[in-house]
């Protein structure tokens, strides 16, 4: 895969503050990669180094092929960057906030073109004041596209969206990629980690601490499944702790979850026992490990490895 982003040991500090610490990530041309962590973690100083908008202290950081610290101008040209939508100015419409984005770049695309492609055609002439969260993040989106950008940066691009609006932002940032286009995300949504992007970057305290693709991290940090249910009877702990792949059992007012390493075959053991006790389970439900557990899970690791 052609690299499109490449950053070797950058650092970065303020004061005494260090907010990149060796930071050493390269990003594929068509990739969606995804930049999850804490607040303070450092997502936003490392893009604004990748975009050209602050200098990191050492190491190197290159987009494009071209070192952003010789060549930002040109660099801005060709990528594209999602600003809050409150950065926009309210009182025009939006026709001519496309007109004014568009004059900053020496090439641009018909607005038309991104307009069809965002379903945007009826709000051309609407004032960006009276557009709902939804469509001011489309507007956002636009304008992000106006030079069409090999690269898109996009900082919390659901933030505020409701369910229906997060799932059309999604499906459009997959039809971005499947442009060609490379688009870096950074997220508190682990949802959309897992959903959405190729592969994710897991920092903390401004080191990279896991990089993988969101199926990956789940396997090797998601933890155990779990299955949780009701009961009339209170089965005793040592009997389901002793069922097939348990791990681990949770013990609720009136819900028990069972932690396993095998889902398959401790549903089986469950049910075979629930049968022959002749107990009642409802309202089951099963919960695969999920990018929130390894965000969890990392994370903490990181508070006892500094605490
Ligand atoms: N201009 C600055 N001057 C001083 N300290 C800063 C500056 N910008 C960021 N920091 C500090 O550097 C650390 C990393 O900040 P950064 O904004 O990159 O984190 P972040 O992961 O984007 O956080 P958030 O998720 O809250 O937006 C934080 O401790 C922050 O307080």
């Amino acid at each position: 895969m052609q690299t499109v982003i490449k950053l070797d040991n950058v650092r970065k500090h303020y004061g005494s503050k260090v907010a990149l610490d060796d930071m050493t990530i390269t990003i594929g041309k068509g990739e969606i990669f995804g930049i999850v962590g804490p607040n303070g973690a450092g997502k936003t100083t490392l893009i604004e180094i990748i975009e050209g908008l602050r200098l990191a202290d050492s190491g190197s950081a290159t987009v494009l092929g071209k070192d952003v610290r010789k060549h930002a101008d040109e660099i801005k040209q060709r990528i594209g960057v999602l600003l809050q939508s409150t950065s926009i100015p309210e009182r025009a419409k939006v026709k001519e906030v496309f007109a004014l984005f568009a004059s900053f770049y020496k090439k641009s695309v018909d607005p038309h073109e991104i307009t069809r492609f965002l379903g945007l055609e009826d709000k051309q002439n609407a004032y960006v004041k009276s557009l709902s969260g939804g469509w001011k993040q489309r507007v956002s989106l636009a304008l992000a596209l106006i030079n069409d950008p090999e690269i898109v940066f996009l900082d919390e691009p659901s933030m505020g969206l409701d369910p229906n609006a997060r799932g059309e932002m999604w499906n459009i940032i997959h039809r971005l990629r499947d442009d060609g286009r490379t688009i870096v995300v950074t997220t508190h949504y682990m949802e959309e980690a897992e959903t959405l992007c190729d592969r994710v970057a897991v920092i903390d305290k401004g080191r990279l601490i896991a990089l993988d693709t969101p199926k990956n991290l789940i396997a090797q940090l998601g933890g155990t499944k779990r299955i949780s249910f009701k009961t009339d009877v209170r089965a005793a702990k040592e009997t389901l702790s002793a069922l097939a792949h348990v791990v681990h059992v949770e013990w609720g007012t009136d819900l028990v979850k069972l932690h396993s390493d095998d889902m398959d075959q401790t549903l089986k053991g469950l049910f075979q026992l629930a049968a022959q006790e002749d107990w009642l389970v409802s309202g089951l439900r099963l919960e695969d490990a999920s990018m929130n557990d390894v965000f969890s899970k990392l994370t903490a690791q990181e508070r006892g490895n500094t605490e």
